[in-house]
């Protein structure tokens, strides 16, 4: 069968699915987009995947070197000049999510020249605006979400969305009602520094907050990054009741482990790394099996006080366990905090050999692909949270804001695979503030790196829970599986140029 579609410029055929993917360009979201896109090309379609000249030349060397059919279309966005994330100031960074809206008219007049046709745009939640680009081009549009399932059925209640809207607008502590289960759970939000926001960026974040609400409705389907034997129950019930189709295509960082991928490729997914990747992988083959913590808090969370880096740094020295921790260059005081950088220094003095700080990016996916990695200290991001589970490893949680503190919920109650750090919460002037003494991270990291019974137990979930991940997304396992139909499915919609009168033939 092939489709046809007419518009301005010229006729073209495809019997080809052409996913073309809106990311937030945000490591978070940018990094299980493209792995995303090349889990479909994988499976046969064509994959667009839209960023500006920055983010095209992070992701091109993985890109390339897969050698799959996945394009990079480049388009500019300049907002206080720069098109980095990473590089504008915390305070502009709702505009900046505004701001992408701007793509929409040269990103249309691009896909209306080049083919082949689109035939599906894929966009990230904070991208309303590709609801009038996917209804211009008369195609359906999917939403990718970087939240598991659990939590995309939270985000129905009417209570969950108001709170989750007014912890970005407000930065208050929020309570959610976990739907049919009679348990209430303290989601506070943020540390002070943290999204603390100026009044004119509350407004900023009121609107993107209505904007992502509005994106979820209108959609043909929603993409998960997480799977349906992780989640059994949820998976369905998320689309059963927001009437939508679910597709659960994860664990989408598994494509690493595929034969396609280099490992110069895999050091450098979603940024160029701070160390010598391969120093690094030396440096975790001096180690025993199993015996080193990964700790790592995402690519934005800070954590607001330099007493908090000092308390996690004599923890993990307590503890007495090999690690790596990566901490990122606000937190490692690069840019004022002369006690921390001091701190550090000493530290890894102290420790060398034991101990291995990563100050800014690390090659996660390559460090936790390492047999002598055992266990990881994670904020609870979605994606380390997947990435954790793709590779059989347990987790100390310590969630740092919104729907982290689901995800640990899901890893320490759900899963049996992580032990909660404990954050305590401490009244102050301005607020509520985390706190995490070193005794907690000393108490969490022994607990899941020792040789107790309850650590081997949670070691043996995590490993059957790897063998699963693996499972779905082999030919015949359910992730595989909807990739294949989702491949299928939009291959068949035949695109209609509304500008136009299309032309469509069997
Ligand atoms: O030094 C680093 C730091 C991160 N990563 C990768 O970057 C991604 C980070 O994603 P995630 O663990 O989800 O953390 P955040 O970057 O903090 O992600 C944001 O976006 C996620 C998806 O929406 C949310 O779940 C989080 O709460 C939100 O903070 C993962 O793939 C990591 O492997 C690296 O490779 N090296």
């Amino acid at each position: 069968m092939a489709c046809w579609r007419a518009n301005s410029d010229d006729v073209v055929a495809t019997t080809t699915a052409h996913f073309v993917f809106v990311p937030l360009m945000h490591h978070g979201h940018l990094i299980p987009a493209v792995d995303a896109a090349l889990q479909l090309a994988a499976h046969g379609a064509l994959a667009s995947v839209v960023v500006t000249p920055t983010y095209a030349a992070r992701l091109r060397p993985a890109v390339e070197s897969s050698g799959l059919p996945v394009r990079l279309v480049e388009l500019p966005l300049d907002l206080a000049g720069t098109d980095d994330v990473d590089r504008i100031p915390l305070d502009q960074e709702a505009a900046y999510l505004l701001a992408t809206s701007r793509l929409r008219g040269p990103l249309e007049r691009h896909l209306r020249v080049h083919a082949p046709p689109v035939t599906c745009v894929v966009s990230d939640i904070c991208h309303p605006w590709t609801t009038g680009l996917a209804s211009s081009l008369g195609v359906p549009r999917l939403s990718f979400l970087g939240m598991s399932a659990y939590c995309l059925l939270c985000l129905q209640t009417e209570h969950h969305a108001a709170a989750m809207h007014s912890a970005y607008a407000a930065a208050d502590p929020y309570w959610h009602l976990m739907p049919e289960e009679p348990v209430e759970v303290k989601l506070p939000t943020a540390p002070p520094g943290f999204m603390r926001l100026p009044a004119s960026e509350k407004l900023a974040y009121e609107k993107l907050a209505y904007a992502v609400e509005r994106a979820c409705v209108d959609v043909d389907g929603v993409l998960l990054n997480t799977f349906l034997e992780l989640e059994p129950g949820t998976v369905v019930d998320s689309g059963e009741v927001r009437s939508v189709n679910v597709w659960a295509v994860g664990p989408v960082s598994l494509f690493h482990q595929h034969e396609h991928q280099h490992v110069a490729a895999l050091a450098a997914r979603g940024n160029a790394p701070a160390v010598d990747a391969d120093e690094c992988l030396q440096w975790l083959d001096g180690k025993e099996p199993s015996s080193v913590l990964y700790v790592s808090f995402g690519s934005s969370v800070l954590h607001g006080r330099p007493e908090q880096v000092m308390e996690t740094g004599l923890g993990l020295e307590a503890s007495g366990h090999p690690f790596i921790w990566v901490v990122s260059p606000e937190n490692a005081g690069q840019d004022q905090d002369e006690e921390v950088r001091g701190f550090l220094e000493d530290l890894e003095g102290r420790l060398s050999g034991r101990g291995l700080l990563i100050k800014g990016w690390a090659p996660q996916q390559l460090i936790l692909s390492h047999a002598s990695v055992g266990g990881i200290m994670t904020h609870c991001g979605w994606n380390s949270t997947m990435e954790a589970v793709a590779v059989g490893l347990p987790v100390v949680t310590w969630p740092h804001m919104a729907h982290q503190f689901l995800n640990e919920m899901l890893s320490v109650q759900s899963m049996g695979t992580g032990v909660s750090v404990g954050v305590e919460w401490l009244k102050e002037e301005d607020g509520e503030v985390a706190v995490v003494e070193r005794g907690a991270v000393e108490k969490a990291v022994r607990s899941i790196m020792g040789g107790g019974d309850e650590a081997v137990e949670r070691r043996t979930r995590a490993a059957a829970l790897a063998t699963k991940a693996r499972e779905a997304v082999r030919e015949g396992g359910s992730a595989f599986i909807n990739l294949r139909r989702l491949v299928r499915r939009y291959q068949a919609v035949m695109p209609q140029d509304t500008s136009t009168s299309p032309q469509i033939r069997y």
